[in-house]
């Protein structure tokens, strides 16, 4: 196993990197569509609407996109090699990908308060949690390639 993780290295790297991009579309995406559907004066049509978009987005590109990069990051990990846990950098990326990991639930958890017509939280609110991922990706992208 650990000798065929280290033949496949550089494809599941390349589909570790698809992955990651993919996710992190939908996780810029997604808060932004919240900051529409609620500052907007929307009527019934236009809500389920965005109902439909925030659905999509979440259960048919970042579910999907999510599970794949965990399994390919995952492999990597595992890869003969690849992390030496004695160094900072896979330490703080572990931190910030389960980080990221728990934002991403938390956007799930948005969704459904807009399903149910009950959302508290304001554009400004969603605007905000939107720094949080570029945070994270800056902190994770910097750590994977630098290296420290
Ligand atoms: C979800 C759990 C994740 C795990 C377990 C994981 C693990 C890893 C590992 C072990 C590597 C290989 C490093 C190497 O080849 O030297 C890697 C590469 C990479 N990861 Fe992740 N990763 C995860 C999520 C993410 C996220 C969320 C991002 C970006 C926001 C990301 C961006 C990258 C990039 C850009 C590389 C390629 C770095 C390079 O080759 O220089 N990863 N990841």
């Amino acid at each position: 196993m650990l000798d065929f993780l280290a033949l496949a290295y550089p494809w599941t790297k390349f589909l570790h990197i698809i992955s990651v991009i993919s996710w992190m579309a939908g996780i810029f995406y997604l808060p932004r569509l919240f900051v529409y559907h609620t500052e907007q004066d929307l009527d019934e049509t236009t809500d389920q609407l965005f109902q439909t978009m925030e659905r999509r987005l979440l259960r048919g590109i970042m579910n999907p996109a999510m599970i794949a990069t965990w399994v390919f990051g995952l492999a990597l990990v595992f890869t003969p090699g690849i992390v030496y846990w004695g160094d900072v950098w896979p330490w703080l990326k572990a931190i910030s990908v389960l980080a990221m990991t728990w934002f991403h639930h938390w956007l799930g958890l948005r969704r459904k308060d807009f399903v149910r017509g009950d959302n508290t939280r304001s554009g400004r609110t969603y605007r905000m949690m939107n720094e949080v991922p570029t945070l994270l990706m800056i902190v994770i992208v910097a750590s994977v390639v630098v290296k420290f």
